[in-house]
């Protein structure tokens, strides 16, 4: 079987680590002898540039007839016309491809418990999931508008949308330790109260799973003061986005987190946490952790081919643990150091 693969580099550090990702790609894929077929698209401010919109029907016909989509990151201080801009395009595949449960995973390796910033003893053995809807709420909720007296944003979810949002993380959580915490804001918003109450009405159906409940605003605590206690959080859109960022530093970088977002059915798109970073764009100094791991995370799911991606994680992690990493990660490797040291291991 050849899988087909469309391949978004997008902006800023996008191209610097996905350029890298996919020679690593084809160096494992000769290793490991599986096959793939690859077209790289315009997405993002680069599409804007070239085209004059974000997600151009070509390259969303690419991801459509695709098994996976690799992205690198959009947006940049460059495009900031409210109407137009390359982050519109990340909403739009997400939502045309009704990606709408996104997979964010923290976990602190031996080689990572000291890069840190928070003490040793709290995040070593650090293990949890994000489970973020993403194809609801404030960034998806209408009305939407502004002008020069009011701005609109509009926080809707539907109990069909908690439901099939529910059953990822429980059905996840059954096959780890067997805890979900759910995370809104259930004292304030009614939005979070239907949440709250479905994921109350799921649980039924995973007896051996529990069930807890936190507030955001706590659970944003929490989760610096004692990760370990988590092992699948889903949550709302706009928290999850907020609570990934968050959770990186527990590892000790943004640049090492990676994400998976998967529909119904289709395509899964596979790309790291982080932004474009412009403030570091075109210098060779982007931790391109995070996109290899998402890219392990595409060899396993959508290529079918666990011991390769294994190989690739053990891959990442060993590199750092041998010290080989970018100043993000108190290293003071490039990126395509990096990407030569994990080249050489495979
Ligand atoms: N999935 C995507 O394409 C996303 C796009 N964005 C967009 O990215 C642009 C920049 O947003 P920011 O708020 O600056 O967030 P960002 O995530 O791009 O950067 C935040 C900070 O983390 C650092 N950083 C991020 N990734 C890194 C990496 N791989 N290695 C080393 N350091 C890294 C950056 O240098 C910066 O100091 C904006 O236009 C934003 O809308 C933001 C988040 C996700
Ligand atoms: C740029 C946003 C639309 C999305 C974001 O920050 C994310 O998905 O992490
Ligand atoms: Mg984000």
């Amino acid at each position: 079987m050849t899988y087909k693969i469309t391949a978004l580099p997008g902006d800023g550090i996008g191209p610097e680590i996905l350029k890298g990702s996919i020679e690593i790609l084809e160096t494992l894929s000769k290793k490991f002898q599986f096959e793939y077929d690859l077209v790289t698209k315009d997405f993002g401010g680069i599409a804007i540039d070239k085209h004059g919109e974000p997600l151009p029907p070509d390259t969303l016909e690419a991801c459509r007839n695709s098994d996976a989509i690799l992205l690198g990151a959009v947006g940049g201080p460059k495009w900031t016309n409210p109407k137009n801009r390359p982050e519109h395009g990340l909403l739009g595949i997400r939502k045309a491809l009704n990606l709408f449960a996104n997979i964010r995973p923290t976990i602190v390796t031996e080689s990572t418990a000291h890069l840190s910033p928070l003490k040793e003893s709290i995040v070593k053995d650090t293990d949890f999931i994000i489970v973020r809807e993403l194809t609801g709420g404030l960034y998806f909720g209408e009305p939407k508008y502004f002008n020069d007296d009011q701005a609109v944003d509009t926080l809707t979810y539907t109990t069909d949308e908690i439901t099939r949002i529910a059953h990822i993380a429980f059905k996840l959580a059954s096959k780890r330790n067997k805890v979900v915490t759910s995370v809104d804001k259930e004292n304030v918003l009614s939005s979070s109260k239907l949440w709250r109450q479905t994921l109350e009405q799921v649980s039924k159906e995973y007896p051996d799973v529990t069930l807890n409940h936190l507030l955001v605003d706590a659970c944003s605590m929490h989760l610096i003061t004692n990760p370990k206690q988590f092992d699948v959080i889903v949550t709302e859109n706009l928290f999850g986005d907020i609570l990934s960022d968050e959770a990186s530093v527990i590892p000790g970088s943004l640049g090492l987190s990676p994400s998976a977002s998967f529909g119904e059915n289709g395509p899964s798109l596979y790309e790291p946490i982080h932004g474009s970073a412009p403030d570091i764009a075109g210098q060779n100094k982007a931790n391109p952790s995070g996109m290899l791991l998402s890219l392990a995370m595409c060899i396993r799911e959508s290529l079918h081919q666990p011991e390769c991606a294994q190989h690739l994680e053990d891959i990442v992690f060993n590199t750092i643990k041998n010290g080989i990493a970018t100043k993000d990660l108190g290293g003071n490797n490039s990126t395509s150091e990096v990407f030569e040291a994990i080249k050489q291991s495979i």
